[in-house]
C-alpha cells in the first residue's frame, strides 16, 4: 500500500454530529483550541488531560448516577496501567439502570419499542417496549433474589442472541451479580472449561437452538453442565430456557428434580418492580473469556463503568447513535460484540437482536431485516461482507428500504481494500468504520469517526481515550515513521478488565499484556498507521491466535481436547493467510507416537471431537501428520514460525529454536490449494 490513500466517504455535515458538539464543549469548559479529532484523539489520551476528558464525556453522555463523580482519575495514576488504576472512585450507579432508565429513552415508556427480537429466516419478530423490559428484568431480578443470588455471585448462560438472554444479563446487573454466558453452538467441555473457574451459582440455559435451517436440541447438554457444575462448583439451579414456547416433554419430565426450573416455574408470583442495587464503577459486570496458546480459557472480568463508558463513547462520538438509530449488530452470545448489541440502548437507539445464521436462508436475509426495520447502523464483519460479495450481490440485488443505513461497522478481520469498493459500489455513502480491539477491553483500540474522511483499506482512526501507539521489537514508538510495528497502549483506559476471575496475585493478567514490554498493553496485533491520514491497516496477529472467519480462539483448546488420543504424542495448530486468502483457514499438525499413523478414521474421529467438545467453529480446515514440532530451548511449541511460513512469509528462525531444521518441512504448505493438496510431499500425506 505505497500509493496515497483513496477518499471513499466523508460525512456531509460534521457540525450535525455529537462529537462536534463534544469537542466545541471540551473547548469552552478548558479553555482549549482543538481544531479536529487529531486534537481531540490527543487530548483524550494525554496523562495531563485524562481525567478532563473522561470526566466531560460522562457529562456529556449523561451517565445515570446516584452518586456522581468529580473526578475521574488521580494524577498519579494515570501514568500506569498495571497494577489496574481506580476510576471513578466515588461514583455510584448500576448498568441496568443506565440502560432502562436511561436519559435517552423514549419519551412513551409504553409504546415504542427499544428491542426487536428476530429468529433466523425472519419468520418470528418480537418488539418489546422499555415498560414490558423493565417488567421482565424486574420479575427475573425478583427471583434470583428469592432463589438467593446475591451481589457478586455469578449468573451464567448458555444461550442465543435473544431477549431472555439480554434480560437475564440486565437482572443480573440490576442486583450487582455478575453475568457471563455461552453461545449454545459450544460444546460441553468448552462450557465447562469457562463456567467451571467462575463457579456459578444459577445457570440458564436454552433448550433448543435454530440455526442454518436446523433445529438443534440442547437440553441434554445443559444437564449434563449442571450436574458437573453442581459437584464440582457449587451450582444451585438449571433454568431451562424455552426457545420454541411451552413446556416440552423433556422439560416435564426433568421437572422432577427441584433444582430444575423452566424460565416460567422460576418466576412464578415474583414482583415485578425494579431495583437498582448502587454500584461502584470496578463493580464485575460481566466475566467474558480469552483462550490463548497455553492453559485454560481466561476469565477477564469486566468492569460496570468500564462497558458503560466504553460503549457511550464508541457509539455516541464513534458512530453518532441517537435516539432516532435503530442499530442491529449481528453477534453471537460468545463474542464482544454481544455487549455492544447489549449496550445499542445506552444511546436511545432501539436494538435488534439477530439469532441464526446471517446467510441463511438465502444471502440477501440480513439486508431483508435492515431494509423491513429501517436499520441506520450495522454492526457486521468482513467475512459476512465477503461472502455477499462471493454470492455476486450487487446494488440491483438489494431491498428497497436500505436507504436508512448511515453506518456499517465491520470487525472480526481485515477489511480489505477492495471490499471498501465493493461495499460503497453497493451499498453508496455510509461510514463505513472498520473496528478492532477486542475480547480484552471490552471494545476497540481503533475505531470509526463522522469528522473525518474514509480512506479505503485503513481503519479512520484511533479511538478516542485510547492511547495506542506502535512499537518496534525494541519497544520505540515508530508509529510516525509508517513503519509496521506491534500495536501497543501506553495510557490507562477505563475498559481494562478489573482482573481475570481466579488469577491470585494477578500473574496470568500481567503476563497476558504487560510481558513483552514491562507496563505497557500489548495486544498481540501487527499494525502500521499512515503518518499523513493517521489511518490504521491491521496486518495480522503477530501471536498463535488463531482467527478462522473472524472468530478469534487459542490454540491451547484444540490442544487439550486432543488429550484423550492416546496415539498422538503432540499437536500444533496454526492460521493461514497468504496475501492471495480472503480468509484465515486453520491447519492441525499432529505428531504421532512411534508405530502409529494419523488415517482416516483417525482424522475423523479428531473432528468430531473437537466439534463436540468445542464447537463447529473451531473444527480446523486441515489436518496433517507431522514427522516434527518445533520446540524453544525452554521445550515450549511455538506457532508463529510455522505461521509465518505456511503463509509464504520467509523467516529466520529465533536462536531459541531447539530444532531449526524442522521448520522446512512446512514450506510446502504455503502452496496448499483450496482442497487441501500442495506441493508433492503434501499429496502424498493425503
Ligand atoms: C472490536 C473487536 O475487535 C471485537 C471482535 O472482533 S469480536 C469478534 C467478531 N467476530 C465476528 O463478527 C465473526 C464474523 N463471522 C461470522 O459472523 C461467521 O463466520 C458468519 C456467520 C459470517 C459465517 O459463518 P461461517 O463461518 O461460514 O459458518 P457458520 O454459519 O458460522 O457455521 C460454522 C459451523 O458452526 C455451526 N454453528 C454456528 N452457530 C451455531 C449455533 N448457534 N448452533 C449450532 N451450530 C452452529 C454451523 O451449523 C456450522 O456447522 P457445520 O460446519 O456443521 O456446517
Amino acid at each position: 500500500m505505497s500509493s496515497p490513500p483513496t477518499k471513499v466517504w466523508e460525512h456531509p455535515d460534521i457540525s450535525s454530529t455529537q462529537i462536534e458538539s463534544f469537542r466545541k464543549l471540551a473547548n469552552e469548559r478548558h479553555g482549549l483550541n482543538l481544531r479536529d479529532y487529531h486534537d481531540l484523539w490527543r487530548w483524550s489520551t494525554e496523562k495531563e488531560s485524562l481525567n478532563d476528558f473522561w470526566l466531560l464525556l460522562w457529562e456529556f453522555t449523561q451517565v445515570r448516577a446516584s452518586v456522581h463523580p468529580t473526578y475521574a482519575i488521580t494524577a498519579s495514576e494515570t501514568s500506569r496501567l498495571t497494577p489496574t488504576p481506580t476510576w471513578f472512585p466515588e461514583a455510584r450507579l448500576n448498568f441496568a439502570q443506565n440502560i432502562l432508565e436511561s436519559a435517552y429513552a423514549p419519551a412513551d415508556h409504553s409504546a415504542t419499542p427499544v428491542l426487536t427480537a428476530i429468529r433466523e429466516g425472519a419468520g418470528e419478530i418480537e418488539h418489546v417496549s422499555l415498560s414490558q423490559l423493565r417488567r421482565r428484568v424486574g420479575r427475573l431480578s425478583n427471583a434470583l433474589t428469592r432463589a438467593g443470588v446475591r451481589k457478586l455471585d455469578r449468573v451464567a448462560f448458555v444461550g442465543a442472541n435473544s431477549i431472555d438472554t439480554f434480560v437475564a444479563l440486565l437482572a443480573a446487573a440490576a442486583i450487582g451479580a455478575t453475568f457471563t454466558c455461552c453461545s449454545p453452538e459450544m460444546g460441553e467441555k468448552g462450557i465447562l472449561d469457562r463456567f467451571l473457574q467462575v463457579k456459578p451459582k444459577v445457570l440458564f440455559a436454552d433448550d433448543w437452538v435454530l440455526y442454518n435451517g436446523k433445529r438443534i436440541p440442547c437440553l441434554e447438554k445443559a444437564k449434563k453442565v449442571a450436574v458437573r457444575l453442581r459437584r464440582d462448583a457449587g451450582l444451585q439451579d438449571l433454568i431451562v430456557v424455552p426457545r420454541f414456547g411451552g413446556d416440552s416433554l423433556n422439560l416435564n419430565r426433568a421437572q422432577s428434580d427441584s433444582s430444575f426450573h423452566t424460565l416460567d416455574s422460576f418466576t412464578a408470583g415474583a414482583p415485578d418492580d425494579l431495583t437498582f442495587a448502587q454500584l461502584e464503577f470496578a463493580h464485575p459486570l460481566v466475566v467474558v473469556y480469552s483462550s490463548g496458546t497455553t492453559g485454560q480459557p481466561k476469565c477477564l472480568v469486566h468492569t460496570l463503568g468500564g462497558v458503560l463508558l466504553k460503549q457511550k463513547v464508541e457509539q455516541i462520538l464513534g458512530i453518532d447513535m441517537t435516539r432516532s438509530s435503530v442499530y442491529l449488530q449481528y453477534t453471537t452470545t460468545n463474542w464482544i460484540m454481544y455487549l455492544y448489541s447489549v449496550s445499542g440502548l445506552l444511546s436511545g437507539a432501539r436494538s435488534i437482536l439477530y439469532d441464526g445464521s446471517p446467510v441463511k436462508p438465502s444471502p440477501l436475509i440480513l439486508l431483508q431485516i435492515l431494509a423491513a426495520q429501517r436499520v441506520t447502523h450495522f454492526g457486521t464483519s468482513a467475512h459476512y461482507l465477503s461472502l455477499l460479495e462471493q454470492a455476486g450481490i450487487s446494488k440491483r440485488d438489494l431491498p428497497a428500504g436500505l436507504d436508512a443505513l448511515k453506518v456499517i461497522t465491520s470487525t472480526g478481520s481485515v477489511l480489505t481494500e477492495p471490499q471498501y469498493y465493493w461495499v460503497y459500489k453497493t451499498f453508496g455513502p455510509v461510514q463505513l468504520s472498520s473496528i478492532a480491539g477486542g475480547t480484552d477491553i471490552a471494545g476497540a483500540f481503533v475505531h470509526g469517526t463522522p469528522s473525518l474522511p474514509i480512506y479505503a483499506g485503513w481503519c479512520q482512526a484511533r479511538a478516542l481515550g485510547m492511547k495506542v501507539q506502535i512499537f518496534s521489537d525494541d519497544g520505540e514508538p515508530i508509529e510516525a515513521t509508517g513503519e509496521p510495528g506491534e500495536l501497543v497502549c501506553t495510557a490507562p483506559f477505563p475498559s481494562q478488565p478489573a482482573f481475570f476471575w481466579g488469577d491470585e496475585g494477578g500473574k496470568r493478567y500481567k503476563a497476558a499484556y504487560f510481558e513483552r514490554f514491562p507496563g505497557i498493553w500489548h495486544q498481540g496485533d501487527y499494525i502500521r498507521m499512515d503518518p499523513a491520514t493517521q489511518g490504521i491497516a491491521f496486518l495480522g496477529r503477530s501471536d498463535g491466535v488463531l482467527n478462522p472467519s473472524g472468530v478469534r480462539f487459542g490454540s491451547a483448546e484444540i490442544y487439550n481436547t486432543l488429550n484423550i488420543f492416546s496415539s498422538i504424542e503432540d499437536s500444533l495448530c496454526v492460521g493461514q493467510r497468504r496475501p492471495q486468502d480472503r480468509d484465515e483457514r486453520v491447519l492441525l499438525f499432529v505428531k504421532m507416537k512411534p508405530g502409529h499413523t494419523l488415517d482416516h478414521k483417525l482424522k475423523k474421529a479428531i473432528e468430531t471431537r473437537i466439534r463436540q467438545d468445542l464447537s463447529p467453529r473451531h473444527v480446523p480446515k486441515f489436518i496433517f501428520e507431522t514427522p516434527d514440532i518445533p520446540i524453544t530451548v525452554n521445550g515450549k511449541k511455538t506457532e508463529l514460525p510455522v505461521k509465518k511460513i505456511v503463509s509464504g512469509q520467509s523467516i529466520t528462525p529465533s536462536s531459541t529454536i531447539a530444532n531449526p531444521a524442522s521448520l522446512k518441512w512446512y514450506e510446502q504448505f504455503a502452496r496448499l490449494d483450496g482442497d487441501g493438496v500442495g506441493g508433492a510431499k503434501v499429496a502424498s500425506k493425503l
